[in-house]
């Protein structure tokens, strides 16, 4: 892998990445400093895992779901799309995600909404697919939908349907990708999620290399 094509697309885990209003925002303490006289500075974190780039667990939309620990690897490496929507507002069609770029076949998908914490806002609206955009992709065998923007709803749903219809497919998430750089076209995503024990996402260092000849995403 040559370091001069690797993208980074992580939003970091940081104070000055905006969370989800009224989640908890990225804070570092210490644990033990040297500038207190402590032989090592160890940091302690609190954060909602929703702040940064990061994957869902079921258990964010389901009780009783599984865990960030018991996510798959398999769907978050490998080759992927990326398909433009930025001109998009509210719902969106199967037809308008071909105009964007996505192709019947595609097993990872990213969206550039360009509606990212990535640019230090929390973005006031986003488009999302309709559950039933979702539906079909999962049945054309989708296995990871990505977004730049918080959510793969939109900001003011309660009941989370797409998310719903995504994990029911066993269709897995990604949220505040930085796709700011990222023309529509095909690539190599690596994006593990960290093995956070039975809670509802983890954070994700994610980027993108060329796409392999003659490798389908
Ligand atoms: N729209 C939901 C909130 C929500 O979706 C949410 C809240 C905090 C962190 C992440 C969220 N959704 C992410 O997929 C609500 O208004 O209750």
């Amino acid at each position: 892998m040559d370091a001069r094509e690797l993208i980074d697309i992580s939003v970091a885990f940081d104070a000055r990445t905006p969370p989800w209003p009224g989640d908890t925002p990225f804070s570092c303490g210490w644990a033990w400093a040297m500038a207190d006289g402590a032989s090592v500075n160890v940091s302690k974190w609190e954060t909602s895992p929703h702040v940064g780039t990061h994957a869902d667990a079921p258990l964010h939309v389901l009780r009783g779901g599984v865990g960030a620990d018991a996510l798959p690897l398999a769907p978050f490496i490998g080759p992927v799309r990326v398909a433009d929507v930025r001109h998009l507002t509210g719902a969106i069609t199967l037809a308008q995600l071909k105009e964007g770029g996505w192709k019947a076949g595609t097993t990872r998908l990213l969206l550039r909404t360009g509606r990212s914490t990535a640019v230090g806002r929390f973005p006031a609206q986003w488009p999302a697919l309709a559950p039933e955009t979702a539906a079909a992709l999962v049945a054309d065998g989708l296995q990871l939908l990505g977004v730049d923007c918080p959510s793969v709803d939109d900001r003011e749903s309660k009941t989370l349907d797409v998310h719903h219809v995504l994990f029911s497919g066993h269709c897995y998430v990604l949220e505040n990708l930085d796709l700011e750089a990222v023309h529509a076209g095909e690539y190599r995503l690596f994006a593990p999620p960290l093995k956070v024990g039975a809670c509802d996402a983890a954070p994700v260092r994610a980027f993108l290399a060329p796409a392999l000849t003659g490798e389908r995403a």
